[in-house]
């Protein structure tokens, strides 16, 4: 089992475009494990549905920092790992997890991906992607109601009181830790950037400091 060449974080706001951005700047490479932290939201299977509705999903508390730090030093040391799923029309893990390998390039994707200080010291990259709000609440309602099971007016609800003030505390000033701010998602010069300086890495032709 290879050990990853790079470890790349990206974080930003809900709706912001990370998952784009992960997928767009590694296409073409042949092994890229995603690790996204939506999978890393606290076992809940102990609370009825009228409870999990409650939940604050946007507050550092609502991830389990332990499991996500555990998988990715087996990760980066070349080792398998069981990666929880998340069904978010249920608020809850599902019963299966995925056995997923190392890649040569491992993305970590999420909305704190860059709060956690154990998790920034294993990225070889800190990437923030900034996009503006309206465009981010208007990809989110989007999302939630046809992905997600939701309807408009709870996706609002949510929005107000938790998402965005919760973005503004914790998302927001983890930007600072990054290494790279993305401005307006998946643009193409940065991008063709990115792409460019991760196949580098994986051909071995540069080092994977960015
Ligand atoms: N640069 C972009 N231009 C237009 N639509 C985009 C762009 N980036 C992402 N999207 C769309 O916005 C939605 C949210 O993007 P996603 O990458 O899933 O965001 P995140 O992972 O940050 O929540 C998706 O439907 C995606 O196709
Ligand atoms: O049970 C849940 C878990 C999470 N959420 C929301 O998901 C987003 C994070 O996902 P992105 O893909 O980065 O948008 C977060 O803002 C939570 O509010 C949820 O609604 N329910």
């Amino acid at each position: 089992m290879p050990v990853p060449s790079l470890v790349i974080g990206i974080a930003g706001g809900t709706g912001a475009g990370k998952t784009t951005i992960a997928r767009e700047i590694t296409s073409g490479v042949d092994s890229v494990t995603l690790v996204p932290l939506d999978n890393y939201y606290e076992d809940r299977s102990g609370l009825p549905m009228a409870e999990r509705e409650e939940i604050n999903y946007d507050h550092p508390a609502a991830f389990d920092w332990e499991l996500l730090r555990d998988h990715l030093v087996a990760l980066c040391e070349g080792r398998v790992i069981e990666m929880p799923e998340y069904d978010f029309s249920v608020h809850n893990r599902t019963d299966e997890t995925t056995r997923v390998e190392p890649g040569e390039v491992v993305i970590v994707e999420g909305i704190l991906t860059l709060h956690d200080a154990a998790v920034r010291d294993m990225l070889d990259v800190k990437l923030y992607v900034e996009t503006d709000a309206d465009v981010r609440i208007i990809r989110r309602i989007r999302r939630d109601v046809v992905e997600r099971g939701r309807d408009l007016e709870g996706v609002v609800s949510q929005y107000l009181s938790t998402v965005k003030p919760m973005h503004e505390q914790f998302v927001a000033p983890t930007k600072r830790e990054a290494d790279l701010i993305i401005p307006e998602g998946a643009n193409d010069t940065a991008v063709g950037l990115l792409r460019e300086r991760v196949h580098g890495v994986v051909s071995g032709e540069e080092r994977p400091e960015f």
